[in-house]
C-alpha cells in the first residue's frame, strides 16, 4: 500500500488547545492523482495541508510522503505547497518574485529564465511580468504564487484553494497543465469548498467538522450515496453520519 502511494495520512488529530479540529483523519493519495480534499469553510482542510506539507504538526497519528515520515526538511524540495494567503514581495515585480524563489530552489542562469517563461505563461501573466506585485489584483497574485509553486518541478504539489478570484477560462487552462503534470509523474492535492472543482479530481475526500464523510472517486462517492450531483452526496453524508470507505464495504 505503502509503495503505491504518495501521501499517506494515518489518524491524524489535531487541536488548538481545547479545540480539537481534525479527528482521525486517514487518507491515501495514490501517485499520478489529483485528489481533491471538499468541505465547507472551517472544516479543517487547510490545517491538514499544512499538516501534509509538513508546516504544521499533528497532535496525534503519522504522515508520510514519498515513503518518507513528515516533517522532513530534505523532502521540502519536492512537495510544492501554495498556501491560501499569497507569500509574495509586493515591492518586486513578478519576474523577480519568481528568480527569487527560484533562487531558492538552486534554480539559476537559462533554466532559470527557461522555467520563468514557461510557468508565467501557463498562469497567463507573461504582459504583467514586470509589472510590481503591489499593483496585481487577488486573482493575479493567487497565479502568480501558483506559478511559484510549480517553478521547481515539485513531484507532489499541495495546493490550497489554488482557484479563487480566477476566472473560469483560466481556471480551465490551469486544471488542464495539473492534468498535464500527473501525467508526468507529480502527485497533486488539492483544496476546495467548490463542488464544481471538486468533479475535476480523481480522487476525493469529503470533510465536515474535522472528520472525512467519504472517500473514493467522484463517481464512487455519488453511487454510495446514491446521488446523481456531489453536492446531494454531500449533504447525503452530512446528515447520514460518518460514512468512510471502510464502514460502507
Ligand atoms: N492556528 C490556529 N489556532 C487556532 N485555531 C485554528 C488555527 N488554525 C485553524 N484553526 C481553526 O481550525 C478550524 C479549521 O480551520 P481550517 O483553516 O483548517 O479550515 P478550512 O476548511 O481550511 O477553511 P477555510 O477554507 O475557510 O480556510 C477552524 O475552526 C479554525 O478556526
Amino acid at each position: 500500500m505503502e509503495k503505491e502511494n504518495c501521501i499517506i495520512l494515518k489518524h491524524i488529530n489535531k487541536s488548538f488547545g481545547k479545540h480539537q479540529v481534525l479527528t482521525d483523519v486517514s487518507i491515501e493519495v495514490p501517485y499520478g492523482n489529483i485528489y481533491g480534499m471538499l468541505g465547507p469553510s472551517g472544516c479543517g482542510k487547510s490545517t491538514t495541508v499544512k499538516i501534509i506539507a509538513g508546516i504544521s504538526e499533528a497532535t496525534s497519528g503519522e504522515v508520510f510522503v514519498l515513503n518518507r515520515k513528515m516533517p522532513d526538511l530534505d523532502l521540502m524540495r519536492n512537495v510544492g505547497y501554495m498556501a491560501q494567503s499569497d507569500a509574495l514581495y509586493g515591492d518586486l515585480s513578478a519576474r523577480e518574485n519568481l528568480e527569487f524563489f527560484g533562487q531558492l530552489y538552486g534554480l539559476e542562469g537559462a533554466r532559470l529564465n527557461e522555467r520563468i517563461e514557461e510557468v508565467i505563461e501557463v498562469v497567463n501573466l507573461s504582459a504583467s511580468i514586470d509589472r510590481s506585485v503591489s499593483n496585481f489584483s487577488g486573482g493575479m497574485k493567487r497565479r502568480l504564487s501558483l506559478a511559484m509553486t510549480i517553478l521547481h518541478e515539485p513531484k507532489v504539489l499541495i495546493l490550497d484553494e489554488p482557484t479563487v478570484g480566477i476566472d473560469p477560462l483560466l481556471r480551465q487552462n490551469i486544471w488542464n497543465e495539473l492534468y498535464q503534470m500527473t501525467e508526468k509523474g507529480v502527485t497533486i492535492l488539492i483544496t476546495t469548498h467548490v463542488m464544481d472543482e471538486a468533479e475535476k479530481c480523481t480522487h476525493l475526500s469529503m470533510m465536515r467538522e474535522g472528520k472525512l464523510l467519504a472517500t473514493g472517486t467522484p463517481d464512487e462517492i455519488q453511487k454510495r450515496a446514491g446521488a446523481e450531483k456531489l453536492e446531494d452526496a454531500f449533504l447525503y453524508f452530512s446528515s447520514n453520519g460518518d460514512f468512510g470507505e471502510e464502514a460502507e464495504k
